[in-house]
């Protein structure tokens, strides 16, 4: 392999379950080369969670945060290169996430923290950060920022694609075959995020292994009628959210009314994800016949793969591991595809997804 051959991409999603690291080429077309996953630590973990809401003392939190991540995805990138036996000269560079702590597009911001500083004085790795804002000053939603890269490699001239991510949020990208329609992208609510903070505060568990404790209960149909008139759920793209919106207090209150038992709400929760993507699909996207690609974790969970086919008897359902893209990788995958296109020099966003007022290169520069 040619030197300067391979990204890196850092993905520390919502969902908080570990740091996934891909190494990604891309000539001619992208290949996985090495993947890992790092921990995160459980009070790192507290603290993160403690910076989604608001609170006390927080800008001294996020700066101490900052730092500890900037140095635990030092460390898992190292700990890649290590164990995969790389040479830190084939890598041009790092595409690193960030962790989200808030995102507020109504107010024009988003924050992903975990200082580039660090992994490029750490790594010697010329690192990119901060992919969201530049979109957001252009008048976008910072987000979903996937669609791009799901355009360039996932696009087929035959058929209609959805490419779902089923992370702590989910959001979905619609690739038509003939460049009749637009390439469209947003969130379309939670994925995991609640399913997770409920079997963690009612099973100790931190999360449901297959569905496994969903299926064992029932959906409870007025808690999902009253859970399904959220606003954010009728509202047109572009949109996105977050933990601002989805979050364990909010769950309590919305059941608080209910006499659902625990596991009911988890069945409840289950079909929410699951409704709310195909209400989605069913409301946006311009065509009946399409191949529906689940990536991320939720693509994992074997209930609600089954609930998503269910819904959409009339089309597949199956994972981005059937079209060669293994589903646990794609967001790292994607990252290091934009930390390509930022020193390249090219636009990462899709106007047509986050709503910007234009094409823009993506992403800022901290130097090897
Ligand atoms: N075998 C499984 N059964 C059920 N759920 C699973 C399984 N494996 C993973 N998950 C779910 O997937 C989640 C992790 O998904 P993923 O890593 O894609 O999220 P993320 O990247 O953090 O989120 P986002 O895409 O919102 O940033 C876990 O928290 C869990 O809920
Ligand atoms: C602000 C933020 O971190 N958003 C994430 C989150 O996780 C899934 C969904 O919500 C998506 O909008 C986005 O991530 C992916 C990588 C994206 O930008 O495409």
């Amino acid at each position: 392999m040619d030197a300067s051959d391979i990204y890196i991409g850092l993905m520390s999603g919502t969902s908080l379950d570990g740091i996934d690291v891909a190494a990604v080429s891309f000539d001619p077309t992208l290949k996985l080369i090495a993947t890992h996953s790092e921990a995160i630590p459980k009070p790192l973990k507290q603290n993160i969670l403690q910076l989604t809401q608001p609170g006390h003392n927080e800008i001294d939190l996020m700066g101490s945060v900052d730092v500890e991540l900037g140095k635990l995805f030092a460390q898992a990138i190292n700990s890649l290169i290590h164990n995969e036996g790389l040479n830190k000269n084939q890598i041009r560079a790092i595409g690193s996430h960030g962790q989200t702590i808030r995102h507020r597009p109504e107010f024009n911001y988003t924050l992903q923290i975990g200082d580039a500083n660090i992994i490029a004085e750490a790594t010697g790795i010329t690192t990119i950060t901060d992919f969201r804002r530049r979109d957001m000053a252009a008048g976008g939603q910072g987000a979903p920022l996937v669609p791009a890269f799901h355009d360039t490699v996932f696009r087929s001239p035959e058929h209609d694609r959805i490419l779902l991510n089923i992370g702590g949020m989910a959001n979905l990208t619609y690739l038509p075959a003939a460049p009749k329609h637009e390439v469209l992208g947003f969130d379309t609510g939670p994925g995991n995020v609640l399913m997770d903070a409920w079997v963690l505060h009612h099973q100790n568990s931190p999360y449901d292994q297959h569905g496994a404790w969903a299926q064992s209960g029932h959906c409870d149909l007025p808690l999902l009628n009253k859970l399904l008139q959220l606003p954010y759920f009728h509202e047109a793209p572009p949109k996105s959210t977050g933990r601002e919106q989805f979050h364990l207090d909010w769950l309590t209150q919305q059941v608080e009314p209910y006499s659902t038992s625990p596991v009911d709400v988890q069945a409840t929760l289950l079909e929410l994800t699951a409704q709310t993507v195909v209400n989605a699909i069913n409301t946006y996207v311009p065509s009946t016949t399409f191949e529906l690609f689940v990536c991320g974790g939720g693509s994992r969970n074997n209930a609600l793969m089954a609930r998503l086919q269910a819904l959409l008897p009339n089309n597949n359902v199956c994972t981005t591991d059937n079209a060669g893209i293994n589903a646990d990788w794609m967001e790292a995958a994607a990252f290091a595809w934009l930390a390509k296109r930022c020193l390249e020099g090219k636009s990462g966003n899709k106007t047509s997804v986050t709503g910007a007022r234009g094409e823009r290169i993506l992403g800022a520069i901290y130097q090897a």
